[in-house]
């Protein structure tokens, strides 16, 4: 069993002034609306309906947390980008964000999925480019790589890395799938180190639950 399936809904807030203590270890997922965010985090923790998904972009609306143990947290971020949600609601999704983004001390690590199909739009960059400027580690994920053939796959993670060191800097980009669990692995292991599961200096291990 993975330290990650055992991870379990705490609560949902609409802003940081209704999350627990700003303590311990967070890492959250962010990204466009329908980039696969709430999915990957199932994929992650190997439960099915642990994060809502849907077809209908601008499912996931609040902050959701996700406890691991006593000190480290999963984060599900509301998505950005989607044109369809009326422009009071989208105001108020964009200043919790921001708000969680920059003053949430206990945020150690953000995970950015982009569509693998077309990535590092304008808000994705500025996204990455905020973390990378805050010392924030980023991992880049390119979703739903099941999407595309193996040829075109690789040429999109080439192309991606490319521009992400042209625009962000040095960023970690790799293919994901929650369909297929492509990058599942590579995933936990930078995750692990997040959450200082295991120091910087050891190789990237799968931690097991020691129950
Ligand atoms: N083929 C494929 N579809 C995926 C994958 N991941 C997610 N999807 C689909 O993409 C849609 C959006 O997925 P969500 O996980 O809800 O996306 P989200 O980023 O949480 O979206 P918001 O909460 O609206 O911001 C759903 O229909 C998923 O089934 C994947 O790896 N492969
Ligand atoms: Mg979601």
């Amino acid at each position: 069993m993975s330290f990650y399936s055992k991870a379990k809904f705490l609560l949902s807030a609409p802003d940081i002034r209704h999350l627990g203590p700003d303590e311990g270890v967070e890492v959250a997922f962010a990204g466009r609306s329908n980039a696969g965010k709430s999915s990957a985090l199932n994929t992650l923790t190997r439960q099915k309906n642990l994060a809502r998904t849907s077809k209908t972009p601008g499912r996931t609306q609040l902050i959701n947390v996700f406890e691991l143990d006593e000190s480290r947290r999963l984060i599900d971020l509301p998505g950005y980008g989607f044109a369809q949600v009326p422009m009071e609601m989208k105001k108020k999704w964009q200043k919790s964000l921001g708000e969680y983004l920059q003053m949430r001390d206990s945020l150690k690590g953000l995970v950015v999925l982009m569509d693998i199909r077309h990535p590092f739009k304008d808000l994705d960059q500025d996204l990455i480019q905020w973390a990378v400027d805050s010392d924030l580690p980023v991992l880049a994920l390119l979703t739903k790589s099941d999407k595309l053939k193996s040829g075109k796959r690789k040429a999109q993670l080439l192309m991606a890395r490319e521009a992400a060191l042209a625009f962000c800097g040095d960023v970690t980009v790799e293919c994901f799938s929650s369909l297929k669990r492509d990058g599942v692995v590579k995933v936990e292991g930078i995750l692990n180190h997040w959450f200082g599961l295991i120091a910087e200096s050891e190789p990237e291990t799968i931690i097991d639950n020691p129950q």
